[in-house]
């Protein structure tokens, strides 16, 4: 699998240092607050587990599924809700985990969402951001990198359900995309 890898962007260790940091920026924002994280399957899967284990205060957490993306490496521009959350969230403080803003599509979906279920409030953390990617207005409340207009894999970020196991993110050699 490494052996697909043109270049890694961003190494495992500066992947956790930022976790460390952002948590505890978390800490204080949301310290007697309990807020509600919505983890975004699949893609922010590592980086909710890893965040939170930096959250030194009481969180709900929570897990809601929605894709824009087919297989492939472009939006669809049509989000889908494939699995609900079990928590309501109405008078909520929400915090949306996400690994990546490319298009900012399945974001600005879900604070529409989270919004008109009266979310008490609803910000947005992402590990990753593209703003070279985006077509709806949309920013996060906190970011961990920026990254060029390439399609990035690693650390939850697929290409076709492949890759997201990698520790690290990376863009892939050229011949390894069919699109
Ligand atoms: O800003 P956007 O252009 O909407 O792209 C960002 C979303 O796309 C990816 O999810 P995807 O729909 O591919 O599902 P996955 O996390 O299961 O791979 C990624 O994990 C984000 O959730
Ligand atoms: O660059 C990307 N990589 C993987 N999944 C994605 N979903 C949106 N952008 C990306």
């Amino acid at each position: 699998m490494q052996s697909d890898i043109k270049e890694v962007l961003i190494t495992e260790k500066e992947i956790a240092n930022k976790c460390a940091e952002i948590g505890e920026q978390l800490t204080l924002e949301y310290k007697d607050k309990f807020p509600l994280l919505v983890g975004v399957l699949k893609g922010a899967t590592p980086f909710m587990a890893d965040l939170s284990r930096y959250i030194d205060t009481h969180v709900e957490m929570d897990f809601m599924d929605v894709s824009s993306y087919g297989s492939g490496t472009r939006s669809s521009g049509e989000v889908k809700i494939l699995k609900d959350l079990d928590a309501k969230v109405e008078g909520r403080d929400v915090l949306i985990v996400e690994d990546i803003i490319d298009s900012g599509l399945t974001l600005s979906y879900l604070v529409d969402l989270f919004k008109y279920r009266k979310a008490n409030s609803v910000k947005i953390v992402t590990l990753l951001d593209k703003p070279g990617g985006r077509t709806a207005k949309i920013k996060a409340d906190i970011v961990g990198f920026e990254v060029p207009n390439a399609f990035v894999v690693g650390y939850g970020l697929d290409y076709n359900e492949k890759y997201r196991n990698l520790p690290y993110i990376g863009v892939l050699k050229p011949e390894v995309y069919s699109v």
